[in-house]
């Protein structure tokens, strides 16, 4: 038996119909090229185009995320990062109602009440709430794509001990403040009913919409839990592999490396830490969040299998892209290295970020010279969430009022019940 051999010559019918697929082609391509351009940092030089798997660069862009920003995983960064995709895109982002400050009313269960009318329909969500799936789905349009991230639990705990030590009881109640001393007798200075008490234990499962109380011992609830985040969540980036989620990230998303360029947001200077150097502590830690740490320790697994997926060297690759990049960010918007300081030592106040008691420093960033900012995108890149989250929704309320959307008031009983959570980030 012999294979039919192909043909050299084509009938021109069969010419015809290759040559307009292939213009076609073309004309996608072209297309998606040009858009992809359009909403290119027009202020800064397109970073080298760069990609493995090559052809990346060909999808379109994905423009339509939830993103879940858990407490203390380096969230706002991330945050930043999805507001100026979608400011630069022109993308609609679900922001909060006035009556729930900046959060959507956490720690409640999130409900599209929540979110401000202005800002419908929305493309994306980015700011802090507790995860309930199906109120998302009504809100967020079918082709969403869900991402969070997680921080391992022994750092995440102490930078929630130290920034909320004078807004959870649990950590109020502990004589001289000490970590040590909590986690020796955590009963006793811990009540699960009582206000922000989710700040003190398995906050990740909490923010996921979990039940942080439940038994680390029940051999069946902690797997279905996973079992759903896996099925909900495209991708769960790991804070101590920030640069290698972005990869991540911008592979899921069909993103240019441009478009994942940040500066580290919402730190704590040096001094507000507790270095963590004890083994025991670290075990007690864990031992006091065991469900925290089982989910970390499963998504940490899953992270490694997504980075093998897209091959290792080619996520390293791509990450050293990254860092340079950040660099030639860092020196075009600071003319140097980017000016840490303590937010009073900050000259615009719009750049100051929020301190959550006299006893941390949460350290943000002055732009060079005393008059407007040398651009718009910079300005950006250091603001910090209260800012940008009023920033973005005066600009969207401003659009929508343009199109004279009907105001959709939040429903009033909503608005009477919303109990005095969170803690007031003002600048
Ligand atoms: N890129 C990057 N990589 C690793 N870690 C980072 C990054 N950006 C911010 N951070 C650290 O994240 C902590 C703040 O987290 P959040 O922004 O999620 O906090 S908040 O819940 O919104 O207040 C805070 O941690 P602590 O300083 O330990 O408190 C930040 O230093």
């Amino acid at each position: 038996m012999t294979c039919p051999l192909p043909s050299l010559f084509y009938s021109p019918k069969t010419m015809s119909r290759k040559k307009a697929l292939l213009l076609l082609l073309l004309a996608f391509s072209t297309g998606t090229l040009l858009l992809r351009q359009s909403a290119h940092l027009g202020w800064f030089p397109k970073s080298p185009s760069f990609s493995c798997p090559p052809l990346l660069s060909l999808r379109p862009k994905h423009t339509a995320v939830a993103f879940l920003k858990t407490h203390k995983t380096a969230s706002t960064t991330v945050q930043n990062l999805l507001f100026r995709f979608a400011e630069r895109n022109n993308l609609t982002v679900a922001l909060p109602h006035h009556a729930c400050d900046h959060q959507f009313c956490y720690p409640r269960n999130f409900s599209s009440r929540f979110v401000h009318p202005y800002t419908l329909p929305p493309r994306f969500i980015a700011s802090h709430l507790r995860f309930n799936r199906e109120e998302l789905r009504r809100l967020m349009p079918n082709d969403t794509i869900y991402i969070t991230i997680l921080r391992e639990p022994v750092t995440m705990f102490e930078s929630l001990f130290s920034y909320y030590n004078q807004y959870c009881p649990a950590f109020k109640r502990v004589p001289n403040g000490s970590m040590e001393v909590f986690l020796d007798n955590p009963h006793s200075y811990y009540r699960p009913h009582e206000k922000y008490a989710m700040y003190a234990r398995n906050t990740l499962v909490y923010d996921l919409g979990g039940d942080p109380e439940h038994s680390p011992g029940d051999p069946t609830y902690l797997p279905a839990f996973i079992h759903q985040m896996e099925s909900i969540f495209s991708l769960v980036m790991l804070a101590e592999y920030f640069d290698e989620s972005l990869v991540l990230l911008r592979h899921l998303l069909a993103w240019d490396l441009d478009d994942i360029l940040y500066v580290k947001l919402n730190m704590r200077s040096p001094e507000s830490k507790l270095n963590i150097t004890s083994a025991r502590l670290a075990a007690q830690i864990r031992a006091w969040n065991a469900l925290d740490a089982h989910l970390y320790d499963h998504f940490n697994a899953t992270f490694w299998r997504k980075l093998n997926e897209v091959g290792r060297d080619c996520v390293q690759k791509e990450v050293h892209a990254l860092h340079r990049a950040c660099e030639r960010l860092a020196r075009h918007c600071f003319r140097g290295q980017p000016q840490l300081r303590p937010a009073m030592q900050i000259k615009n106040k719009e750049l100051r970020p929020w301190q959550p008691s006299a006893k941390v420093d949460i350290v943000g960033y002055d732009l060079p010279g005393s008059g407007p900012p040398l651009d718009e995108q910079c300005l950006k890149l250091v603001m910090p969430e209260v800012q940008y989250s009023r920033y973005l929704l005066r600009k969207q309320s401003l659009r929508n009022r343009r199109r004279a959307v009907p105001h959709r008031p939040l429903a009033p009983r909503g608005l009477l019940r919303l109990p005095r959570h969170p803690p007031p980030k003002t600048a």
